[in-house]
């Protein structure tokens, strides 16, 4: 997957250079009048009582039209009903994603913390995403340097929103660990080693696995691997009872015995009280949502 990645970056690269002076400045006054950003790491972070969650993901099956407005609202309800931590819209460049409209929307209908997860390059990408209501932006450090991948850490810590770095390698968690990322995030299918990526990282950082996560046994395994969450996506699509598949999947989270997997390879327990500590002293957290940081990426 990492060569369709590196496509995607490309493009969005070169549209993001084209993007002119007025339209980045009626971004930053749309980022002012934005409902304020919550707090999306203290969403997800592990406690006793909920040692895994779940981040329910609303996009489309591949290849299929993106189904009616009223359609994602109520799907997006019926997931923050049913118990997921927070919600997940992808960008379009990302196979079914459904983009800034959906976002917007489930801003507008009041559920999350929302995560946007797109392959960004720019900081015009953090000001849309934050403009259309994003809690929370993820950054892939494979496709950015040192310089870039810092300065848009910061950009997103200073527009409120919690940066999520999708890891794919030793080398990522390193860089997400330089950047003191709170909320990291592999992907099951290509990074296989994620369980050893995992161990390396201070346990008040969230672990996320995503993809081809569809039951609640999943969640166990995730457990089992190290995660606080889990991103899913798909399945949730292909079941006639996504909000009871969700359910089932956030009380696996509650269970005890994900608590006890857990327990096994994290401190869940101190997790939750050092987590207020660490918030605290977290660079970029306690800013008031629209302060203005140099924009190091354009
Ligand atoms: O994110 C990518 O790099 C990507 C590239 C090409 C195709 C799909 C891609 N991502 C898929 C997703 O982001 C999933 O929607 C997400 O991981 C949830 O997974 P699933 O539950 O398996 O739908």
């Amino acid at each position: 997957m990492a060569w369709f990645i590196d496509e995607v970056a490309q493009r969005v690269r070169a549209a993001a250079r084209q993007v002119p002076d007025q339209e980045r400045d009626a971004l930053r006054r749309a980022v002012q009048a934005a409902p304020a950003p919550r707090e999306f790491y203290r969403a997800l972070t592990p406690s006793p009582q909920r040692p895994i969650g779940v981040i329910g993901e609303i996009r489309s099956l591949d290849g299929n039209p993106a189904p009616a407005p009223e359609y994602i609202e109520a799907f997006t309800e019926a997931l923050s009903g049913g118990g997921a931590a927070a919600i997940s819209v992808t960008a379009p460049v990302i196979p079914g994603g459904l983009g800034l409209p959906a976002l917007r929307r489930a801003r507008a209908i009041g559920v999350g913390p929302l995560l946007y997860r797109d392959v960004t390059v720019s900081a015009v990408q953090l000001l849309r995403a934050r403009a259309a209501g994003a809690d929370a932006v993820s950054l892939t450090p494979r496709i950015l340097s040192d310089v870039e991948l810092e300065a848009l850490v910061e950009r997103a810590r200073s527009l409120g929103m919690e940066p999520c770095l999708e890891v794919e390698s030793e080398s990522d968690i390193t860089r997400a660990i330089g950047c003191a990322a709170r909320v990291v995030v592999a992907d099951s299918r290509s990074v296989t080693d994620y369980p050893q990526l995992f161990e390396q990282l201070p346990y008040t950082c969230v672990r996320v696995v995503r993809r081809g996560v569809r039951s609640p046994r999943d969640v166990f395994t995730a457990a089992r691997h190290g995660a606080g969450c889990v991103i899913v996506g798909r399945a949730l699509l292909e079941t006639d009872d996504p909000v009871g598949l969700v359910a089932r999947m956030a009380t696996a989270g509650r269970h005890p015995a994900a608590l006890l997997m857990a327990e096994r390879i994290a401190h869940v327990s101190d997790h939750a009280v050092d987590a207020t500590e660490y918030t605290a002293q977290a660079p970029g957290l306690g800013h008031p949502p629209h302060a203005h940081a140099q924009e190091g990426t354009r």
